[in-house]
């Protein structure tokens, strides 16, 4: 299923998206019965806009990223660096699988996922049994001006971050294919895109 998200409060083929209502959303909050997952590449915007979810369903936000940088106490960076990707990637699966839990109403929340993740068959497999996953999606350009804003993925320092970039978005889209819901946020406001989310996963349950 694919939403493109758009300005005002979002269009696709210039349809207007309706915002979604207070008495809608609260509906909405009460059908979530397991974890959302947010998954897609690197700055599109899973944080910023899981963060967002969060506060509109009254639901508690986890961002892989920090917790896997909180398990090791280290930065992602520094991870990469003393120890490598697949050390990571190591930490990565058992965090998410901590996270997403059984899948159960206990273990509702939103989970931003570092954008990696839904690359690993485990951590894919087990989002796509156990939660409601969300592939966000965007433009290159919107990638490239996004991630030039923090210095803090080691995968973009191995060369020009928009070759580096593109290559990672055409080998992984196969495997974000595979997420129930499909996002666009193209260069709109964060909000927009939550709109759309809320709307698709509305509809998908
Ligand atoms: N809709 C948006 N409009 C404008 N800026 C945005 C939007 N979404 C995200 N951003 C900005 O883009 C940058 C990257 O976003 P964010 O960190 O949320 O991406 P991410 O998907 O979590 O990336 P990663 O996989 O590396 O963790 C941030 O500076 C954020 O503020
Ligand atoms: O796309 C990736 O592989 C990554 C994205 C970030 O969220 C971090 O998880 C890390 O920098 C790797
Ligand atoms: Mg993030």
């Amino acid at each position: 299923m694919e939403h493109e998200a758009s300005p005002s409060p979002g269009s696709s083929l210039g349809q207007p998206t309706p915002a979604i209502t207070p008495v809608e959303l609260m509906r909405l909050a009460r059908r979530i019965d397991r974890p959302i997952v947010l998954v897609g590449m690197m700055g599109v915007g899973k944080t910023t806009v899981g963060r967002r979810l969060a506060t509109m369903l009254d639901l508690p936000f986890v961002d892989a990223d920090e917790e896997i940088e909180r398990a090791a106490q280290m930065a992602i960076p520094e991870i990469f660096a003393q120890f490598g990707e697949p050390y990571f990637r190591d930490g990565e699966r058992r965090v998410i699988a901590r996270l997403v839990g059984d899948g159960s109403g206990r273990d509702r929340k939103i989970l931003a996922t570092g954008g990696g993740a839904f690359v690993d068959p485990d951590t894919r497999q087990l989002i796509l049994d156990k939660a409601i996953s969300v592939w966000l999606d965007s433009d290159i350009d919107t990638l490239v001006e996004r991630v030039g804003r923090k210095d803090n993925r080691p995968l973009l320092k191995q060369g020009d971050p928009r070759e580096i970039l593109s290559r990672l978005r055409e080998e992984r889209r196969p495997h974000y294919a595979q997420a129930a819901i499909h996002v666009v946020s193209g260069q709109h406001p964060h909000a927009v895109t939550a709109n759309k989310i809320l709307k698709a996963i509305d509809s998908w349950l």
